[in-house]
C-alpha cells in the first residue's frame, strides 16, 4: 500500500488511521526484564524507558540495534528572497557536497555512532515558492516530496535517525509551529544560523505575513505544510510515516526536524509515538515545541546546527540503554539480594 496515492492530502488522511500500534506486551516484558536487572527498580531512569520504546515498536522484549539508518534531507526555500537567512542560499548544495565528502559534523558523529548515512537532496535548483508571495508548494510538490521521504527510509532498519539541512528553513520551522500551534511569531523565530536580534524580529514579521496570507490553510495541517513548509520538511512527514509503517523507532533531531514532524500532531494524537526527541537545542523555540506535542529531548547539549547530529548522539544513548538492558545480570543470575 503507497501512503502517497495521486489522489491528494484526503486519501492520505483516510489511510493514516491503519497505521501500527505500539506492542504492549512487549513492552510490559521489557519493563518486567528491566525490573529483573541487578539494579535498584527505576535506577536506570529514561535508559528504561527507552528500552519499553524500542521493545513496544520491535515487537520484541529484548530489541536490536543492528541497523541504525540516518536520513539527511535536504531543500532550498523561496523565503530567503526576504533577507531572513545570515548565509548565502549556495551553502545548501555545498553543504550536502560536503555531507557526501564526509566532512560534516553529521558524518562524524553516525561514524561513532554506528548509522549508515545516506544524503536525499530535494530540487535545490528549485526553491519553494517564497510563502509571503503565494503558497509555497502545490498539493502534488507536497506529495512528491513526503513520497520522496518515504521512499528513502530502509523498512528492515532497527532504528532511523532524521536530520536536514537548508538555508532559511528556521524561518520555515518557526512559520509551521505558529500556524499549527498558536502563539505570536516571536514565541517561535529565532536566530537559526546566526541572525541578530533585527534579524529575528524581520523573520516573525516575515512569519505573520505568510500567517496572514494563509489564514484559510491554518485548520488543515496539510495544507499548513504545503503553503509554508519546504521539501526537506514534507520529506521528513513521509519519512516519519513510512518508518511507523514498518514499525521502525525514530529520532527526530532539532527545532527544524522537530517541526516538521509536528505537522503530524494534529493529523492525530498518537501519530508520533514511535518518535523520541533526540535533544532539546538552543533554538528558542525548540522546548516550547517538544512540549506542544508531548515529547522530551533526551540531550540537553545547546546545539543549534541540524544535520541529525542531535539524534545521532542521541543513539549513543539509546546503545547505552539497550547494552544494559539486554547484557545485565538478573537478580537470579547474579545471586544478588533482591530488595
Ligand atoms: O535544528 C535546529 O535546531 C537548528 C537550529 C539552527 C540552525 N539549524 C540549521 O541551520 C539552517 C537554517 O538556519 P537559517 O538561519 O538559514 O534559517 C539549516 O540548515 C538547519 O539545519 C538547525
Ligand atoms: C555551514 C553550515 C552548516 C550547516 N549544517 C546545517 N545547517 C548549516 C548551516 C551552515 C551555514
Amino acid at each position: 500500500m503507497t501512503l502517497f496515492p495521486a489522489p491528494g492530502f484526503a486519501t492520505l488522511r483516510a489511510r493514516l488511521a491503519a497505521l501500527p500500534a505500539p506492542d504492549a506486551t512487549a513492552a510490559e516484558a521489557a519493563r518486567a526484564r528491566q525490573d529483573s536487572l541487578t539494579k535498584p527498580p527505576g535506577a536506570l531512569g529514561r535508559l528504561e524507558d527507552l528500552a519499553a520504546f524500542m521493545a513496544a515498536w520491535q515487537g520484541d522484549a529484548r530489541p536490536r540495534l543492528d541497523r541504525a539508518q540516518a536520513l539527511v534531507f535536504a531543500g532550498n526555500h523561496g523565503i530567503c528572497a526576504q533577507g531572513v537567512n545570515p548565509f548565502p542560499q549556495e551553502v545548501t548544495a555545498q553543504m550536502v557536497a560536503n555531507f557526501r565528502a564526509g566532512g560534516a559534523a553529521i558524518n562524524q558523529l553516525c561514524r561513532v555512532a554506528g548509522a549508515d548515512l545516506q544524503v536525499v537532496a530535494l530540487d535545490l535548483d528549485r526553491p519553494t515558492r517564497d510563502f509571503t508571495q503565494g503558497p509555497a508548494m502545490t498539493e502534488g510538490e507536497t506529495l512528491a516530496a513526503m513520497a520522496a521521504g518515504a521512499a528513502a527510509v530502509d523498512a528492515g532498519a532497527d532504528v532511523l535517525i532524521l536530520g536536514e539541512m537548508g538555508i532559511g528553513n528556521s524561518t520555515i520551522a518557526a512559520a509551521l509551529a505558529r500556524a499549527l500551534f498558536g502563539g505570536r511569531a516571536e514565541d517561535w523565530a529565532g536566530p537559526g544560523t546566526g541572525a541578530d536580534a533585527g534579524g529575528v524580529a524581520l523573520k516573525a514579521r516575515v512569519i505573520e505575513a505568510g500567517v496572514a496570507r494563509h489564514a484559510a490553510a491554518l485548520a488543515d495541517p496539510l495544507a499548513v505544510l504545503a503553503a509554508l513548509g519546504g521539501r526537506e520538511q514534507a520529506a521528513i512527514c513521509g519519512a516519519v510515516l513510512a518508518a511507523r509503517a514498518a514499525r521502525v523507532p525514530v529520532i527526530l533531531d532539532g527545532f527544524i526536524c522537530t517541526a516538521a514532524a509536528a505537522v503530524l500532531h494534529p493529523l492525530g494524537p498518537d501519530l508520533l509515538a514511535h518518535c523520541i526527541a533526540g535533544h532539546t537545542g538552543a533554538e528558542p523555540g525548540h522546548r516550547r515545541l517538544l512540549d506542544a506535542i508531548g515529547l522530551r529531548g533526551l540531550l540537553d547539549l545547546g546545539l543549534r546546527l541540524g544535520e541529525g547530529t542531535g539524534a545521532a548522539l542521541a543513539l549513543m544513548v539509546l546503545r547505552g540503554a539497550l547494552a544494559c538492558h539486554d547484557g545485565m545480570a538478573t537478580f537470579a543470575e547474579a545471586g544478588v539480594a533482591d530488595g
